[in-house]
Order: C-alpha cells, then sequence, then structure tokens
C-alpha cells in the first residue's frame, strides 16, 4: 500500500472550501500540487481577512460571500468549525442546485441527517474525516456517503482524496472513531515526536538531530506497518534484542501505561466526536 499519494489527471470540476482555514489549506495545497484542480478553478470563501490573505498567496479564488462560492463550485467543501455548520447550511440553502452540487463536510461530529435537514431535499452529501498531512500528500482520509449520494459522487471524493494519501470508506456510524484514530491522531504523533526529541536532549543530543531523528524513526516505523504488511507487534519484537537496550526501554513504557493512554486518548476524541455532532444538529 503506497503511503503517499500520486499524481493524478486533472479533474474538469469548480471545487469551493466555505472556510479556509488549516484543513482547507492542507487540501487546497494538497490538490493543486497533485495536479488534481489548478488554483483558478478553487473557490474560498472564509470570514477572516487575514486568512484570505494568505490563501491569495496560494493562488485560489477568494472571497467573504460563501454563496458566491457554492455559484460558482460543483463540489462545495464545508471546512468551518462544527458549530457554525448549520448556520453556513442555511446560509447557502437558497443557492444549492441539488442536480448540480455535490456538498462534501469535514467537519468533526456533524452527521449527515443533520447536514441534508439544512439544504434543499435530494441534495447529494458526502462526509469526509480527513488529517492534516494533506498538506504534504500523506493524508487518511475515510469517506461516509449521504442518502442521496450516488456511487460516482464517492469514487470522485475518494479520487480527490487519494491525490492527497489514503481514502477508504466506512459505514456513517464510525466515522467518530475514524476521528479518534487519523482526524485527531496527527496531533498525539506530533506529541510524540517531541516527546522522543526531548529524551535525546537529556541524554546529551543537539535539539535539531534529535528531532529529525524521532520524526524520521516514526516515518520509517510508519512504512514499515504499511508496506511490509507485518502485525506491529511482530515488528516490535525484531527491535527487542534479549536483555538488551528497546525491551529496557519498553518495559518502563508498559509500567507507565503506555498502550491503556493511546486508547484512552482516541476514546476521548471519539466520545467528542459525538458530542459535538448531539449539540450542533
Ligand atoms: N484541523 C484538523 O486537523 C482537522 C479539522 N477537521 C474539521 O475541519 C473543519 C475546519 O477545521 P480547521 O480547518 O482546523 O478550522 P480553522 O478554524 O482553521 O478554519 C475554519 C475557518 O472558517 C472561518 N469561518 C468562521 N465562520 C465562517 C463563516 N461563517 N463563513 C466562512 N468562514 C468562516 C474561520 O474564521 P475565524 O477564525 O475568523 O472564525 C476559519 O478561518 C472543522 O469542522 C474540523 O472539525 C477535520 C479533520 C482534521
Ligand atoms: O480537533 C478537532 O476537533 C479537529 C477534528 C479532527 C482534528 N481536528
Amino acid at each position: 500500500m503506497a503511503l503517499s499519494a500520486n499524481f493524478q489527471k486533472e479533474i474538469n470540476k469548480t471545487v469551493g472550501f466555505i472556510g479556509g482555514g488549516r484543513m482547507a489549506q492542507a487540501m487546497t495545497n494538497g490538490f493543486i500540487s497533485s495536479g488534481l484542480v489548478q488554483a483558478k478553478n478553487i473557490y474560498v470563501s472564509d470570514s477572516s481577512e487575514q486568512m484570505l490573505e494568505v490563501l491569495e498567496g496560494i493562488g485560489v479564488n477568494t472571497t467573504k460571500d460563501n454563496k458566491s462560492v457554492v455559484e460558482k463550485s460543483d463540489l462545495i467543501v464545508i471546512a468551518v468549525k462544527p458549530n457554525i455548520v448549520s448556520c453556513v447550511l442555511k446560509e447557502v440553502a437558497p443557492v444549492v442546485i441539488p442536480e448540480k452540487h455535490l456538498f462534501v463536510s469535514i467537519a468533526a461530529g456533524i452527521t449527515i441527517r443533520s447536514i441534508e435537514l439544512n439544504l434543499p431535499p435530494g441534495t447529494h452529501v458526502v462526509r469526509v474525516m480527513p488529517n492534516t498531512p494533506a498538506l504534504v500528500q500523506a493524508g487518511a482520509s475515510v469517506v461516509a456517503s449521504g442518502s442521496n449520494a450516488v456511487p460516482e459522487d464517492l469514487v470522485l471524493v475518494q479520487a480527490m482524496l487519494r491525490t492527497v494519501g489514503i481514502c477508504d470508506e466506512c459505514p456513517e456510524y464510525l466515522l467518530d472513531a475514524v476521528t479518534g484514530v487519523s482526524g485527531s491522531g496527527p496531533a498525539y504523533a506530533f506529541a510524540a515526536i517531541e516527546a522522543l526529541s526531548d529524551g535525546g536532549v537529556k541524554m546529551g543530543l543537539p535539539r535539531e538531530l534529535s528531532t529529525k531523528l524521532a520524526a524520521q524513526t516514526l516515518l520509517g516505523a510508519a512504512k514499515m506497518v504499511l508496506e511490509t504488511g507485518k502485525h506491529p507487534g511482530q515488528l516490535k519484537d525484531e527491535v527487542c534484542s534479549p536483555a538488551g537496550t528497546t525491551i529496557a526501554a519498553m518495559h518502563v513504557l508498559e509500567q507507565n501505561g503506555f498502550r491503556g493512554l493511546w486508547m484512552d486518548a482516541v476514546e476521548a476524541a471519539t466520545l467528542r466526536a459525538k458530542e459535538l455532532g448531539s449539540i450542533n444538529q
């Protein structure tokens, strides 16, 4: 399985983003650099002047007018915070043409049902949980189909997301758990890299070297899991020499609840996604 995406043929669609923050920028940069969509065919709206300036630097079309993004786009990504999704959908609903537009929501926790209820009947909706490594074409996304979406919609959205990483499909009820693993997961990995680097600095390594070694080590380990198909436990065993250095370190990690901590973290993020869905109908 490929860790990162390949260059793709350009799609003949205009793509809109409502909300031009961190995730929209990761996706637009990924789409443009993979050759999937030209910057001139991307329309982004954001309420922040500062954000619009950053987006102009990428070369995409920018505006403060959410409705004009819908009018100019075939596919519209809803990339605002979960608590304002319904407000934004109500605002643009009058200009939505159900036979033309495909709505793609990346908002954590927000259900397809609540999105569909805020749009004209029959509007095609796909819900996605992406992650920020899309910026460097090493993203992980999972898609779930709305009740009016047709197979071609899912094929299109998956093809787009595969230009910025891997993309799988699952039933919607699993998307909150996906959020807990891969949506929020980059933050856990960044914290792990920082902590590994701190350990190196504590033992005398210069910071720059220590961070580089920590990041490359997580990247290499992740590549081995994806490319060898071996169970991560087996790969871990292959590093642990009898009475060696690694098993001594693993003992410390296990004594301090390392695995339980990561599982608790995924559970907390999943439950928070469910909560966001129930309070933002
Ligand atoms: N960041 C991540 O790693 C991931 C995020 N997501 C989801 O993506 C969505 C966006 O997250 P993220 O990119 O981090 O958020 P950001 O806050 O970085 O971006 C959202 C942007 O939308 C702007 N905005 C606020 N109100 C409006 C409005 N009415 N119309 C247009 N734009 C508006 C915000 O401006 P202002 O700041 O001025 O309010 C901000 O610039 C969320 O729903 C999140 O759950 C999903 C996967 C991963
Ligand atoms: O923290 C959040 O709510 C968003 C969703 C997944 C990653 N970031």
